[in-house]
């Protein structure tokens, strides 16, 4: 995060113009129906854009620039506040924030002995009128000075009681929002009652606390934030109360606040702990059921807040330390149906690539097919994707009001993409009525695949039988087949029975990168598991990598990574097995990671093909005549360079056997080195196997 953060640059006072139109037609969706055509980072850039222009052309500011407002001036209301609710200032880092801290504290002239800490909740801010603990009034924030009265929705929001537990009478401001679960069930109603879903919670709550007469309902959640006293009558005694204290009798009347939940307000006394704190809230961020954009800080104590004041659009006293979006506008170009190792039909979107929070996402899941249809979405559709954290990116919802009219239906699969057979659609997530089968013949087949564990004896009408007779429900199982097995089996004597006995216990010592390979781990083919291990080493070190771990491999970015992590947890009772049976889980000559370059067995020696990549093609003779194409890229390999399969100008070296056609042109063209297999084998020859 920067202190500067990036903004739209306008070049002349049209454009100027036109982003001020832009901007406060934005806003007056996102305030009202909640249908704003731009993400808020697109949004944020806007607006920053507009500042900036104005601060160059201080006589050119237009009256309706949405800068120094509340809700960027778009909203009006008709019922005045007792005290204007205002917008919050932000930072953006930790050294924003310590500014921040520094400066109020100056404009004190004193310390300052309690922050609090907070979520900034992403809803919208309301005001609850209790008379005489009934609830009576609603009202949203508006342009800060007088809002719009959503008495209406009284009865529907969660954690603003009809009752308190104490006749008393107060204020009590805070924001509205969905919870994932209610934005859910709030955009299967809708789909099904006018086919128009909310294109996340925020919007599904902004649109529906001001829908009057809709012929459902649909909940929403309520979290406080402040407290008043009405009309100078302190009945609740919140005068001089710490801000923290406030929380805690608001919570005692029955308001719902975030108390007891992992991000409950928590007072700091020190900077460090306000960081601290900070860290704690922005990492539970992807794993909260409400959306968070930031984290609030707060001075504590009534006295500080009352002598810092407020400015016209954000009190002095309390800042928002903004959090990278989580949420982008793309679009859905795809969906794909994959089955997974249990049989089950997972739908996945493919989207046009879209940046969230430094991560490219180009795929989402979208769960369950009823998850397409509560949805309602359609190919072509912009959609709002989800990503925070470590959390797998999740398409929310489609802008429906900017479809063209060119999206196409979404097909569901009316068998098994993989194998064909009929499909249980009777329980929300499809599967193959095959299962676990469905999957173990294609994944027990591919690994015991030439590239993989290369199985000698081991066929698909073999892996049918096995599987079928119920012996072999993944890879593992083969090793703890017995020869009484075996032998019982269809056309299966004495000898293929030893035969392939012999070739199982082969494939047990086969190097780590065949292993890891044969696990058919999403997302990593024969190359990828040659690096990683040669990376790692070991399983051992696989299995213990975390997400940046695993980025220090190249060609591996955050969203592989964390397909990795996620796969690689998936299959752990099968590695267990695999340990367990005997199979070797190392790679011979790799260095791993925790090693030094240059410590292992030739030390201070740089390997022969240290910095190159090496492409093979032809049939190999001489030495080499034995070695099938993945042999020679583990060679290649274990003898520094990296395996790759086509020639292109970064291509080092190629060794070119018989009948090398097409790839030893393009070499000479590129003026790559192209060497025989006899070169070849004297530059690597202490790794030959
Ligand atoms: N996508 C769009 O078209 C669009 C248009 C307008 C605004 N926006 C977004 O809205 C945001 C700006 O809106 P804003 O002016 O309402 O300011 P804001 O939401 O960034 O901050 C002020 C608000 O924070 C809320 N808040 C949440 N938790 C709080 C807590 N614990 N304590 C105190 N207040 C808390 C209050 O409602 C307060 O009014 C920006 O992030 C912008 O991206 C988006
Ligand atoms: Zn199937």
């Amino acid at each position: 995060m920067t202190e500067t953060p990036p903004f739209t640059e306008l070049m002349d006072q049209a454009a100027y113009a036109q982003a001020v139109l832009t901007a406060t037609e934005a806003a007056a969706a996102y305030y009202g129906a909640g249908d704003s055509p731009l993400d808020d980072d697109a949004y944020d850039r806007l607006v920053r854009g507009i500042a900036a222009y104005e601060a160059a052309h201080p006589d050119e500011v237009l009256p309706d620039s949405p800068t120094g407002k509340v809700a960027g001036g778009a909203v009006v209301g008709d019922v005045p506040h007792a005290t204007p609710m205002l917008s919050l200032d932000n930072v953006f880092s930790a050294e924003g924030l310590a500014n921040w801290m520094a400066g109020l504290q100056r404009r004190l002239g004193r310390e300052i002995a309690a922050w609090s800490v907070e979520p900034k909740l992403d809803g919208l801010a309301v005001s609850a009128l209790y008379r005489d603990g009934r609830l009576t009034r609603l009202v949203t924030r508006g342009d800060g000075l007088a809002g719009e009265d959503v008495s209406h929705a009284i009865g529907t929001i969660l954690g603003l009681p009809d009752a308190l537990t104490s006749p008393v009478t107060l204020e009590i401001r805070g924001e509205v929002l969905m919870t994932r679960e209610q934005f859910e069930a709030a955009n299967e109603i809708r789909v099904r009652h006018e086919g128009v879903p909310f294109a996340h919670p925020r919007s599904g709550a902004a649109g529906t606390l001001r829908a009057r007469e809709r012929p459902y309902k649909v909940e929403m959640t309520f979290f406080g934030y402040a407290a008043l006293p009405w009309e100078d009558d302190d009945q609740a005694g919140l005068r001089g109360l710490a801000h923290g204290a406030t929380m805690d009798l608001i919570a005692g009347l029955g308001v719902g606040t975030t108390a007891g939940t992992p991000v409950e307000p928590r007072v700091c006394t020190t900077a460090e702990a306000v960081q601290a704190r900070i860290g704690e809230i922005a990492a539970l961020r992807g794993e909260l059921p409400f959306g968070t954009d930031g984290i609030v800080i707060k001075a504590d104590l009534a006295a500080d807040r009352e002598q810092a004041g407020s400015g016209s659009r954000a009190p002095r006293w309390a800042v928002a330390y903004k959090l990278p979006a989580t949420e982008k506008i793309t679009k859905l170009i795809d969906v794909t149906w994959n089955v997974g190792r249990t049989g089950v039909i997972a739908p996945r979107a493919v989207l046009e690539p879209v940046e969230i929070d430094g991560v490219v996402i180009t795929y989402a899941t979208l769960h369950n097919p009823a998850d397409i249809t509560r949805r309602g979405l359609m190919i072509g559709d912009q959609v709002m994707v989800y990503r925070a954290g470590d959390v797998i990116p999740r398409v929310e919802a489609p802008l429906v009001q900017l479809r063209t009219g060119a999206e196409r239906e979404i097909e569901f699969p009316t068998g098994c993409p993989r194998c064909g057979a009929e499909l249980d659609v009777t329980q929300q997530r499809w599967r193959c009525v095959r299962g676990r089968a469905c999957h173990a013949v294609a994944s027990v087949g591919y690994a015991a695949g030439r590239d993989q564990l290369d199985i000698e004896g081991l066929g698909e009408t073999r892996i049918v039988q096995l599987v079928e007779a119920g012996l072999v429900a993944d890879f593992a199982d083969l090793f703890v087949l017995t020869s009484e097995q075996i032998r019982g089996l269809d056309r299966m004597g004495e000898t293929s029975t030893a035969n392939l006995l012999a070739a199982l216990e082969r494939a047990k010592a086969r190097p780590l990168n065949r292993v890891f390979c044969a696990l058919g781990v999403r997302g990593t083919g024969r190359s990828m598991s040659r690096r990683i291990a040669r990376h790692f080493g070991a399983m051992e070190a696989i299995r213990g990598a975390d997400l940046d771990a695993f980025q220090e491999v190249e060609g591996i970015g955050p969203e592989k990574a964390a397909l990795l992590v996620a796969e690689l947890a998936e299959l752990a009772p099968l590695i267990d097995r695999l340990v367990a049976a005997g199979v070797n889980m190392t790679e011979p000559g790799a260095p791993g990671p925790a090693t030094a370059p240059g410590a292992d067995a030739d030390a201070g020696e740089e390997p022969p093909l240290a910095g190159m990549t090496v492409v093979v093609t032809g049939s190999m003779t001489g030495p080499l005549a034995e070695l099938t194409r993945t042999q020679m890229n583990e060679l290649v390999e274990r003898a520094g360079g990296r395996a790759s399969s086509g020639v292109s100008a970064r291509t080092s070296l190629l060794v070119a056997g018989e009948k090398a056609g097409s790839k030893q042109a393009k070499a000479a063209d590129l003026g790559v080195r192209v060497v025989t297999p006899e070169e070849f084998a004297a530059m690597v020859e202490g790794f030959l196997p």
